[in-house]
């Protein structure tokens, strides 16, 4: 939808604020997503890199933190340190990485598309490994929402700071600008010869043609995106461990919804196998309770989060 000026405009993704320029208001509304430069500090970055290490080596133990080995080499040699970790998540215990998620330069942006009652609802620090030849390193297209029985859309949005450089040879994010605006889409494993990575869900009829733009990224650059975004990452064919560190946010006036029925019940039936298996519990604990356990309010009010 285009915005004419000298009639009202009708914003449906940003709320007013005093913080973005119309110009990148509208760069939101019309793409899904906003860049700003050199948002995190470099000492922010080199402090959660620390913990992220220590983490890695096991001098720490954080309650409820799942980490992720790289499918390629899940089998192979267990080795206390990065290079065994493709992805950490669920840091809400962790003081030090959560803090990110806290950043008061973070919440007031958050503040411009979710408004000012802030849930922190999932954490990351990804360590997209040097690819093993099998292309397991990259992340199929996907919309966030896919993973999350709450709403309503437009109140949740994703911050995604680059710890270091990101670029197409270490396997930036790939966005589809614009496809926010559409609705959710299947999501399935992709046909991938080498091996997909657990969870990693693309969007089933993903179309090659639609434009693509890889956002190329500094340390401290820090991504907002729709989670309707369609996006991925490239492989990493360098030989370093590129690190992003990111946090979803919903509205701490979201609600949660029953997904059964809906295209999101696979994924419900995965996450619902994983907490099973790990836990020892049974049906009693729903999807939903999961992410309600895991939410975290980072600012104003939690009403029905
Ligand atoms: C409480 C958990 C809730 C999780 C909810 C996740 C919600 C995510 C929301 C995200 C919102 C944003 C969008 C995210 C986009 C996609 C994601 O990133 S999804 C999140 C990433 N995926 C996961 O976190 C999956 C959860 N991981 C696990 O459960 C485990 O790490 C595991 C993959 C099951 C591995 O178990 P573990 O016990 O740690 O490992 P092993 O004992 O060595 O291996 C067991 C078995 O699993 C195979 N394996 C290991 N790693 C992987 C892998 N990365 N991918 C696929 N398979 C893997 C391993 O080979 C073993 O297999 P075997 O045949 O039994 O030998
Ligand atoms: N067959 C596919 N199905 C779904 N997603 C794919 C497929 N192939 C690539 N992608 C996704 O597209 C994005 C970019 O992939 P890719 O690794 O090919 O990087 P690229 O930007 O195309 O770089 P290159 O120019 O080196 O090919 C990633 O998110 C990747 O996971
Ligand atoms: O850092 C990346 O590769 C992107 C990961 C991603 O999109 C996700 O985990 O949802
Ligand atoms: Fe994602
Ligand atoms: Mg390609």
């Amino acid at each position: 939808e285009t915005v004419s000026y000298g009639h009202p405009q009708r914003l449906r993704y940003t709320l007013d604020n005093d913080l973005l320029t119309p110009e990148q208001r509208l760069f939101y509304e019309e793409n899904g997503f906003l860049l700003i430069r050199n948002l995190v500090s470099k000492q922010d970055i080199d402090r959660f890199r620390g913990e992220f290490e220590r983490i890695c080596r096991q001098e720490i133990k954080v309650p409820g933190l799942v980490v992720m080995r790289d499918v390629a080499i899940a089998k192979s040699e267990f080795v206390p340190d990065q290079r065994a970790v493709s992805k950490v998540q669920d840091f809400q215990e962790d003081p030090e990485l959560f803090r990110y998620c806290s950043l008061p330069k973070i919440l007031k942006y958050v503040e411009c598309f979710i408004g000012p009652n802030i849930m922190a609802m999932h954490t990351m620090l990804i360590n997209k490994p040097p690819d093993a030849g099998k292309k397991t390193s990259r992340h199929p297209m996907h919309q966030d929402l896919h993973y999350f029985p709450f709403r309503p859309v437009d109140r949740i949005v994703c911050a995604w700071t680059a710890m270091e450089t990101v670029n197409r040879q270490n396997g930036c994010l790939v966005v589809l600008p614009g496809s926010h605006k559409g609705t959710l889409q299947e999501h399935d494993y992709p046909e991938w010869e080498g091996g997909v990575n657990k969870m990693y869900h693309g969007v089933r009829d993903y179309d090659p043609e639609h434009p693509r733009v890889h956002l190329e990224m500094e340390k401290g650059d820090t991504v907002f995106f729709h989670p309707l975004l369609i996006h991925g990452s490239g492989m990493n064919q360098t030989q370093g461990f590129r690190k992003a560190i990111s946090c979803h946010y919903a509205s701490g006036d979201c609600y949660y919804i029953d997904v059964k029925g809906t295209t999101q019940e696979n994924i419900e039936k995965e996450v619902k196998e994983i907490i099973v298996r790990r836990h020892a519990v049974g049906d009693e604990l729903t999807f939903k309770d999961t992410w309600a356990i895991r939410g975290r309010l980072v600012q104003g009010e939690r009403i029905s989060m």
